[in-house]
């Protein structure tokens, strides 16, 4: 595992799926100067999404093979699908930038906080049922899948009390906002004049 430097911070953000966390860490992550530390999935792509960027797309055998050599800090099946982080990554990203993001569910969120402490920061990115399900439809998933993804709603909704920073995502512009705040203030630098 990756010995974190003492200036050195992870933000996970996490809550229930199409909320938008993607969106607005990207937002935020990119105004900030930090590196996003993507995961491996065996979930197929969906049409919009591109190797290396959204995800690294690999078949379960490349990814019992990396498991088995200890690649990986941390692993999760969600509707069948295998995701997990490689260790190699979060220290190669910190190699480029002093604070580094990741998005994940509760379990990976939970796992990266118990492992590193103080360095992690959680932030709760959230929007109601309805609103998810109506943004999923749009971006065109199916019915059984948006069933899945609902699923966890309430699941992924309980674990808000555990982060340290919650925002209800409806305005974007809004959300970005608040959040770029909110980071820089936790990175101490208070570089941003956003009022
Ligand atoms: N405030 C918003 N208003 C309307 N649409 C939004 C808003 N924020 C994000 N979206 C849209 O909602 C969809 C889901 O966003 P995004 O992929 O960022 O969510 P996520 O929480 O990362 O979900 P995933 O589990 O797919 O990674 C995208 O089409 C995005 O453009
Ligand atoms: N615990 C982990 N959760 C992860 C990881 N990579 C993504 N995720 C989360 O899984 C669900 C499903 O993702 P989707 O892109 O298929 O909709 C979502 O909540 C992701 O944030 C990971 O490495 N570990």
């Amino acid at each position: 595992m990756y010995a974190l430097k003492e200036r050195e911070m992870i933000f996970v953000f996490t809550g229930p799926h199409g909320a938008g966390r993607k969106t607005v860490a990207e937002m935020s992550g990119s105004t900030l100067g930090m590196k996003q530390v993507i995961s491996y999935t065996t979930r197929p792509p969906k049409a919009t999404e591109v190797d290396g960027q959204d995800y690294h797309f690999i078949s379960p055998a490349q990814f019992v093979a990396a498991q088995a050599d200890n690649e990986f800090i941390e692993v999760s099946t969600v509707n069948e699908h295998l995701y997990g982080i490689k260790s190699a990554d979060i220290e190669l990203m910190f190699q480029q930038s002093g604070s580094i993001y990741l998005i994940l569910n509760r379990f990976g969120a939970q796992t990266l906080k118990k492992l590193y402490g103080e360095h992690v920061v959680q932030i709760f990115i959230y929007a109601d049922r309805a609103t998810l399900e109506e943004r999923m439809r749009e971006s065109g998933d199916s019915e059984e899948l948006i069933a899945k993804y609902l699923s966890h709603y309430e699941d992924e909704m309980a674990y808000r009390d555990q982060c340290d920073h919650v925002f209800e995502n409806v305005d974007l512009a809004h959300t970005v906002f608040d959040l770029t705040k909110t980071l820089d203030q936790n990175l101490n630098r208070n570089l941003l004049d956003l009022d």
